[in-house]
């Protein structure tokens, strides 16, 4: 099983509060900056990394003098904000010894419910991924109200994996893994080495957050582990504490809990295709066009001789034939108007035509289910 996590080539790592400021005690370099190695020489392998992190606004608190966590709003959102800037001064000092680039991103939940800023989202990280940057995440603390936070970054780390396509996401903490109880109340309690992520039996042995620094818990890890198998991504919940464990688990160790999806990534992506489109438009293809989706190919928009409704890029299109038969389904790359423009040309001339250039593809054959 624990080759699931040595396999992965795309890795989500989440790092929570607690961890990154020793218990609200400041940033702690020492463990960013070893956490940063491991991540290097992960890329050294050739996985690709993402790291999620919390601690803004605990790093903030202890920047400005605060002991306590307030409560109002504002005063957390200013926390972070003033937080952010030694997370990523750190995160940054830390990669920098191993020659890598970092790029911070500040996520809100209306990023990636938007069709359009999920698809942007998932295009600038993977471009970063490409080039060998670490990209660094946390959720927009300093712009997010009450309703529209994730609250937690257990939440955010399974997102980013839906995102990206993740094969992994590792869920670093200040206990082993998962236990049966809460080994804070139940000394008793005893790990769990590994389950289904879907398996809803784990939601009952987890409890809320440690420390009054963190947010989320071990039910906050249970959710994201269900959430990322969604799109096939396996969850494994460690300590950050015990050494070389994101390498340790890169090399099959059965450290932690493994929570592990049951379908792979392409399949769980393809089955949503298929169960939760809502049509927003048609492409009429030509027969080569037809033929070669039928051969396992994406959609160039040389093939497309007409476009029906109105639509916007990341939206739902039917892919059909001459006479209205629906040959396949899947997110288009360009809007309704753009998709007109560049309808029977060649995907060279995109750029030309439009001003700029996406992606090659009309729609692409990972985007696609075929009926
Ligand atoms: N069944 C459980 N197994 C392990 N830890 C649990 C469990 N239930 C609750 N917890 C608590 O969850 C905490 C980890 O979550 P949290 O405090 O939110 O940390 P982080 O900042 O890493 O997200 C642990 O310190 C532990 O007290
Ligand atoms: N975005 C917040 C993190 C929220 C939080 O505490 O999350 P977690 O450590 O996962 O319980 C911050 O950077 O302070």
């Amino acid at each position: 099983m624990r080759d699931k996590i040595r396999n992965a080539r795309r890795l989500v790592v989440k790092v929570g509060s607690a961890l990154v400021t020793n218990n609200g005690a400041g940033l702690d370099k020492a463990a960013m900056g070893d956490w940063a190695r491991q991540i290097a020489a992960l890329r050294a392998t050739g996985k690709q990394v993402v790291l999620v992190s919390s601690g803004a606004i605990a790093a903030g608190m202890q920047r400005l003098g605060w002991q306590k966590r307030p409560h109002e709003m504002h005063k957390l959102q200013a926390a972070a904000a003033v937080g952010q800037m030694g997370l990523v001064e750190a995160y940054e000092d830390a990669f920098s010894r191993h020659n890598l680039h970092t790029a911070q991103i500040l996520l809100t939940h209306d990023d990636l419910a938007d069709r359009k800023r999920y698809l942007n989202a998932r295009s600038t990280l993977t471009t970063l991924l490409e080039l060998g940057v670490v990209p660094i995440i946390n959720e927009n603390d300093t712009i997010v109200t009450d309703e529209i936070k994730f609250g937690d970054n257990d939440t955010l780390g399974a997102l980013v994996a839906n995102l990206i396509e993740a094969d992994a996401l590792v869920i670093l903490t200040d206990q082993q893994g998962l236990y049966t109880a809460d080994p804070r109340c139940d000394p008793t309690a005893t790990l769990v080495s590994e389950g289904r992520a879907e398996d809803r039996s784990y939601e009952a042995m987890a409890g809320g957050a440690g420390t009054g620094i963190s947010r989320g818990g071990m039910i906050t890890k249970i959710r994201a582990a269900q959430r990322a198998a969604r799109s096939g991504a396996h969850t494994c919940i460690a300590s950050g504490n015990e050494a070389d464990a994101l390498i340790r688990l890169t090399q099959a160790e059965p450290l932690g809990t493994l929570l592990y999806a049951t379908s792979s990534p392409l399949q769980a992506r393809k089955q949503w295709l298929a169960d939760h489109l809502q049509l927003a438009g048609d492409l009429i293809l030509d027969e080569g066009a037809i033929a070669a989706l039928r051969s396992g190919r994406s959609l160039l928009p040389v093939g497309v001789v007409e476009v029906g409704g109105e639509f916007e890029r990341g939206a739902a299109v039917a892919c059909r034939s001459a006479t209205g038969d629906e040959v396949a389904r899947g997110l288009i790359n360009y809007s309704s108007s753009e998709c007109r423009r560049i309808a029977r040309k060649s995907s060279t001339e995109i750029e030309k035509l439009l001003g700029y250039i996406d992606e090659p593809e009309l729609v692409h054959r990972d985007n696609m289910v075929l009926r």
